[in-house]
């Protein structure tokens, strides 16, 4: 086993689809600044919305007006697309990358996305061939890969065969979901044992909730395997419509402090970002969920 750790980690930030995706009153304006300072931040990958049904998920809705009113072009902005209706719809607000998403469980996959995981991968055909057309590259997540919460426990061997069917469509990158944030450890590198095998590690990235306290050991179980991409959002926010109970993805702060005490290279000021999840927050009426955020407020209050 490989337990070479990276020496830069890139970040995915979802905190502004991921995490407010389950948020009721966010306004345009609030997601425009808080995109606009995580990238003050420094952070280069930011998922900034998702082009999908208004009906399923209203929480996104706003996501073209948000995009338009961005102007940030050191930022790679990326949103999700499951269909050409929402392929054809980021495109118009100059979106340059693309997240199709679909899930190693079938009854996942049916509450999510409202079809079976082939007749997913057949709709992805459609939003490749646009993507190629316009030169716009894609991003592939599979969701359950550590456990369903409908299913239960998920063969690490449908996960191969998800990501390799995105790859083969041509997918940059499988961004691999604990949707539950139910992994540990253990799990984590059991499923690594076996997508590794077949895949190269530059090929994957990790995109773990914190339902049950176990992201950021996750994490670091996968950038012993050489893993170097990985999702956060910031302040914990989010969970999943479709994944009652599940809690946001692990919060971008606590990723960043764990990164700098590896001695990894990630290029995020992290009293910025923290000033970012706290902005977002105060506009919820919440705390954020990071520890390390709770921390750093602590200390400047005392
Ligand atoms: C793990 C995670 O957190 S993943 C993120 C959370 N989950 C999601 O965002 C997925 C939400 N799911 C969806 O949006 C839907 O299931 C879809 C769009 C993928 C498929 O829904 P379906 O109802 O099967 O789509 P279908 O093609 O039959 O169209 C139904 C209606 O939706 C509309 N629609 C379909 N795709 C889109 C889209 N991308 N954007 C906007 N509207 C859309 C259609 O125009 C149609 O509208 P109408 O009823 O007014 O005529
Ligand atoms: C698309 C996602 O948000 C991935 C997941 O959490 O399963």
């Amino acid at each position: 086993m490989n337990n070479t750790l990276p020496s830069h980690v890139r970040i995915v930030e979802v905190g502004a689809r991921d995490g407010l995706q389950n948020e009721s009153a966010v306004s345009t304006q609030d997601k425009i600044k808080l995109i606009t300072a995580l990238a003050d931040a420094g952070i280069t990958d930011i998922e900034a919305g998702a082009f999908v049904s208004p009906k399923w998920v209203p929480q996104m809705a706003d996501s073209s007006e948000v995009i338009s009113a961005l102007t940030l072009p050191n930022t790679n902005l990326t949103a999700l697309t499951p269909n050409l209706k929402g392929a054809a719809a980021a495109h118009a607000v100059g979106i340059k990358e693309f997240a199709i998403f679909t899930a190693a469980s079938e009854a996942f996959c049916q509450k999510n996305i409202n079809c079976s995981i082939d007749e997913s991968i057949a709709r992805f055909e459609d939003v490749m061939a646009f993507a190629k057309a316009h030169n716009i590259r894609v991003r592939g997540y599979v969701s359950c890969v550590l456990g369903c919460p409908y299913e239960g426990d998920i063969d690490p061997q449908r996960v191969l065969e998800v990501s390799q069917k995105l790859l083969a469509l041509g997918c940059y990158e499988v961004s691999l979901g604990d949707t539950i944030g139910i992994g540990t450890a253990k799990k984590v590198d059991e499923l690594l044992d076996v997508l590794l095998a077949h895949i190269d590690k530059s090929l994957l990235a990790v995109h773990f909730h914190d339902t049950y306290g176990q992201a950021l050991t996750n994490i670091y179980t996968a950038l012993k395997r050489g893993i170097a991409t990985v999702d956060s959002a910031v302040a914990g926010l989010g969970g999943c419509p479709y994944a009652k109970g599940a809690s946001g993805n692990v919060a971008t702060e606590d990723v960043i402090y764990l990164l700098q005490g590896l001695g990894i290279n990630h290029g995020i000021d992290l009293q910025r970002l923290a000033q970012a999840g706290w902005a977002i927050c105060t506009a919820l009426n919440k705390q954020p969920v990071s520890k390390v955020s709770l921390a750093l407020k602590n200390q400047t209050t005392d």
